[in-house]
């Protein structure tokens, strides 16, 4: 298989079948201390990529930069080379009281208030993240005792319009977990193309908190949302080998 356009990798640099996506490149690098024999493979524009081993099995770590676009183009040329499992590492504000920055998001779908999604399928298609996987990663946050929130997420396309706060205490009433721009072009995509999907969320800015402001307290490495980035880290890692140990690759 050719060289892959955008995310600069080809089957021979990877004999991976699961991904880890965060969005910003900088967490590829925050991965890689969980991963044995880490190996960057480079990067090209927000595609940041490398990979490394979690007990014997190949992981693929790559940066999908923020939104949907980006991320439904690494997602097409991840499949390309041989992904068939694919886990958000993302960040999201929450849309809840009871979500303390740190919490992790088990997004078991998405409101796909997004544009990308929609250039796929009608926007009647559901965003569903892999039920199988879904329950794997619950079943590893109760084990690993992890603070974590299973529910519905929605993803956006818009940051700073002025209509923020009503569109997240409109869906907040409707009881969605939190807000972030990439899990339903995850979910509609990989479904589209016969992938297995998860996005797991961590909490960095809180209920009617600062956006702004939170997100840069996140950039400059918070403690809280650092400890909430390791856990989901850990989490995924940890539900890639059950599965792994269950043949369903
Ligand atoms: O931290 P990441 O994974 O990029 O996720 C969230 O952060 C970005 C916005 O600050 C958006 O991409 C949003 O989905
Ligand atoms: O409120 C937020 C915070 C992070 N990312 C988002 O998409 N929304």
């Amino acid at each position: 298989m050719s060289l892959q356009p955008h995310i600069r990798l080809s089957e021979s640099s990877t004999g991976a079948q699961y991904a880890l996506l965060p969005g910003d490149p900088q967490r590829v690098d925050r991965i890689a201390q969980f991963l044995d024999n880490p190996e960057p493979l480079g990067q090209n524009r927000e595609f940041r990529a490398l990979r490394g081993w979690y007990r014997g099995i190949e992981i693929l770590v790559v940066s999908t930069g923020i939104g949907g676009p980006s991320t439904a183009i690494a997602i097409e040329e991840l499949r390309q080379i041989g992904i068939k499992t694919l886990i958000r590492i993302g960040s999201c504000g929450a849309l809840q009281d009871f979500l303390t920055l740190g919490d992790v998001v088990i997004a078991q779908g998405a409101v796909a208030d997004e544009g990308t999604s929609k250039t796929y399928a009608p926007a009647s298609y559901p965003a569903c993240a892999d039920p199988q996987l879904t329950a794997q990663l619950i079943r590893q946050s109760q084990l690993l005792q992890i603070p974590a929130f299973s529910g519905l997420v929605r993803s956006h396309d818009s940051f700073y319009t002025d209509r923020e706060a009503a569109l997240d205490a409109e869906w907040s009433a409707r009881g969605i977990l939190g807000a972030d721009m990439e899990s339903a072009a995850l979910m509609v995509v990989g479904s589209l193309r016969g992938l297995r999907t998860a996005s797991l969320l961590n909490v960095v800015v809180a209920h009617n908190g600062s956006l702004d402001s939170s997100i840069n307290d996140f950039v400059q490495q918070d403690a809280l949302c650092l400890q909430g980035e390791a856990r989901q880290i850990s989490l995924a890692l940890h539900a890639i080998y059950s599965d792994s140990q269950q043949g369903e690759q």
